[in-house]
């Protein structure tokens, strides 16, 4: 059994990145760019009043009179300049005119008639000037776009922008047991549901998720839905990883080609893991226990998906919390135990089995024990992985 470390460091190595495709702004929230962008543009273009009020050669003195001339609103600027004792209405966004070097508040004035008066002096210019956010040719190196960066983009003038394809992931699971949510099971029979969890994280990754049949414990049932994976960029199995007369996958996709990366990792759960090269494509084998497929996923799956999209530091990033209960020693395999974090304090949860959804529902994060590790006390730091 190979360290979790190397089983990343080989799951990752059968990345490569999905061409670029180039994309309207507007659905490209959640992408990842495939190069850097450009902005074609200096914001604010011009220096632009932060407020309402009025733009005068200051700083404005308490009592002064200034005469209004004009106005300048946003979209529609004012033409003129503005001299010594003159003012220009402006507002929020509009450009400040020529000669103006503060814009003192409307509420700070009184206004009489063509004049107005200062009641309340400030030292605020409440000017933007021309630049302040970003200028033209400002580089935004290549991300995961969030909903912050597509307005960032928006604001560059770019329509478009050039981001990874999708990766396609194919998702088998495997099991005579297994039926679909809402179907009508047979007295020995369950319901798949880690297939759901998989394609709701590959999708939560970027990734666009096809759930295929389940294929049935049979070589010839497996090789029939690994032949609905073509053309994907991606295969995930579910089950049939372990050493049991009907764990068919290892055989089956060996037959298929697959040039196995390695199978079984010294970690908890998911020792059962497989992954390898199957005709070009990677492929995961995730055990059939549905914290274990889980615990896989967000350990290397995930960071397939991220790798596979150019992401440049796709591993899982440890945090750090203290313990909130005693914890026993781990044994020979590094333990990752579901748990709940909660203003920086970590508990696990008592049950650990790795069939129980309930207990992996509840829990908001993945304590992480290395293996051979002693005892752990309340108060003592750990690391952890959200999920
Ligand atoms: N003699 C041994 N037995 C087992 C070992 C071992 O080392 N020696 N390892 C155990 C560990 S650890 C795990 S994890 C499981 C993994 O088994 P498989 O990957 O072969 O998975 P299955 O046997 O097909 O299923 C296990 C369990 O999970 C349920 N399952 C499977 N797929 C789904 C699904 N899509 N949705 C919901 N539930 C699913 C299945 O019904 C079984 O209950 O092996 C141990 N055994
Ligand atoms: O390693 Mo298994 O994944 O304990 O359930």
């Amino acid at each position: 059994m190979i360290s979790v470390e190397e089983a990343l460091a080989r799951v990752l190595a059968l990345a490569t990145p999905t061409p670029a495709e180039t994309v309207p702004l507007a659905a490209a929230a959640g992408r990842w760019m495939a190069e850097a962008a450009e902005a074609r543009r200096t914001q604010p273009p011009f220096a632009s009043s932060a407020m309402d009020g009025y733009a005068v050669q200051g700083p404005a003195a308490k009592g002064a009179r200034f005469r209004v001339i004009g106005e300048s609103a946003a979209g529609h600027g004012f033409a003129g300049s503005v001299g010594p004792g003159e003012a220009a209405r402006i507002f929020t966004g509009a450009p400040v005119p020529e000669g103006a070097s503060q814009v003192v508040l409307q509420e700070d004035v009184t206004r009489d008639g063509d004049s107005i008066v200062i009641d309340t002096a400030s030292a605020n210019a409440n000017i933007r000037p021309a630049g302040d956010d970003f200028s033209a040719g400002f580089r935004l190196p290549p991300r995961r776009l969030s909903a912050s960066d597509v307005a960032l983009l928006a604001a560059m003038n770019l329509a478009e922008v050039p981001v990874r394809r999708r990766p396609v992931v194919a998702i088998i699971a495997t099991g005579d047991e297994l039926v679909m949510p809402g179907e009508t099971p047979g007295k020995d029979q369950i319901i798949a549901s880690n297939s759901f969890a998989i394609k709701a994280l590959a999708e939560g990754a970027g990734a666009e998720a096809r759930l295929l049949p389940i294929a049935r414990d049979t070589e010839t049932s497996l090789r029939a839905v690994f032949a609905l994976a073509e053309g994907a960029d991606l295969v995930v199995t579910i089950g049939g990883a372990s050493v049991g007369d009907h764990d068919l996958v290892a055989k089956v996709a060996a037959d298929l080609g697959m040039e196995r990366a390695f199978y079984k990792i010294s970690m908890r759960p998911g020792k059962p893991l497989m992954a390898g090269q199957l005709n070009g494509m990677p492929m995961l084998g995730l055990p059939g226990n549905p914290v274990s497929a889980v615990v896989c996923a967000h350990l290397f799956l995930l960071p397939l998906l991220r790798a596979m999209q150019g992401d440049p530091a796709p591993a899982p990033a440890p945090r750090r919390a203290v313990l909130g209960a005693d914890v026993t020693p781990t044994g020979p395999r590094t333990h990752y135990m579901r748990a709940r974090v909660q203003n920086g304090i970590i508990t696990a949860c008592d049950r650990q089995d790795s069939a129980l959804l309930s207990v992996l529902a509840d829990a908001n994060a993945l304590l992480i024990r290395p293996l051979g590790d002693g005892p752990r006390i309340v108060g003592e730091a750990v690391e952890y992985l959200p999920i």
